[in-house]
């Protein structure tokens, strides 16, 4: 949370020119509702079992950028279609944070059930227990601390073999 999926995933997508599709929209899309109201009204599991589907759904029909929930990749339902989707020459990528710059980023965790109450312990915690898993189903990790989003983009399209001169700088 806070690593930069949805900002880094956009501004990927516009540079290589393909669509983007973020799956914490897609859910809230399919739901009519906030993250925060699912995860109040029906609990975490039932949260997941959504995103799940939402992920599946988009790797199949979507033929663009994709950024998952923080969480996504610990359903190992999931775990198997990025493997599958990797073994097809998928890039996944790992956009990595320290706590502090995902505390500036974040700013308030009222959107983000999973950091309630004690956002800094919460999000240490949870990266301590997810980050084998992230590292595991990644083909790409890119440091995010002291870094624009330009720049992460511009690594990201580098390994995509965007050619730079067809690509101008966003500027950021
Ligand atoms: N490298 C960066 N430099 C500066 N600002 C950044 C950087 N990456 C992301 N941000 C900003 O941090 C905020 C959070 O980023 P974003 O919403 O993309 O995170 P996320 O990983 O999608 O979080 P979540 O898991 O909660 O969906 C946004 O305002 C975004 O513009
Ligand atoms: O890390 C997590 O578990 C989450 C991250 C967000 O992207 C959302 O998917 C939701 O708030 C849960
Ligand atoms: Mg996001």
């Amino acid at each position: 949370m806070g690593s930069g999926k949805s900002a880094v995933g956009r501004r990927l997508a516009t540079r290589i020119g393909l669509p983007f599709r973020d799956v914490d929209a897609d859910v809230e899309a399919s739901a009519g509702r906030t993250i925060a109201e699912i995860f109040a009204s029906d609990g975490e599991a039932h949260f997941r079992d959504l995103e799940h589907d939402a992920v599946a759904r988009a790797l199949t029909e979507h033929p663009g950028v994709l950024s998952l929930g923080g969480g996504a990749v610990m359903d190992p339902r999931t775990q198997s279609v990025l493997a599958d989707y990797r073994a097809d020459g998928g890039l996944v990528v790992l956009l990595d944070v320290s706590l502090r710059y995902a505390m500036h980023r974040i700013g308030s965790a009222a959107s983000r059930p999973m950091l309630a109450d004690d956002p800094r312990e919460r999000w240490t915690r949870i990266l301590a227990a997810r980050r084998p898993t992230y590292e595991r189903v990644s083909n790409l990790v890119v440091d995010t601390d002291q870094r624009t989003l330009g720049a992460v983009v511009r690594e990201i399209a580098a390994r995509l073999g965007v050619d730079e001169a067809a690509s101008p700088d966003e500027g950021c």
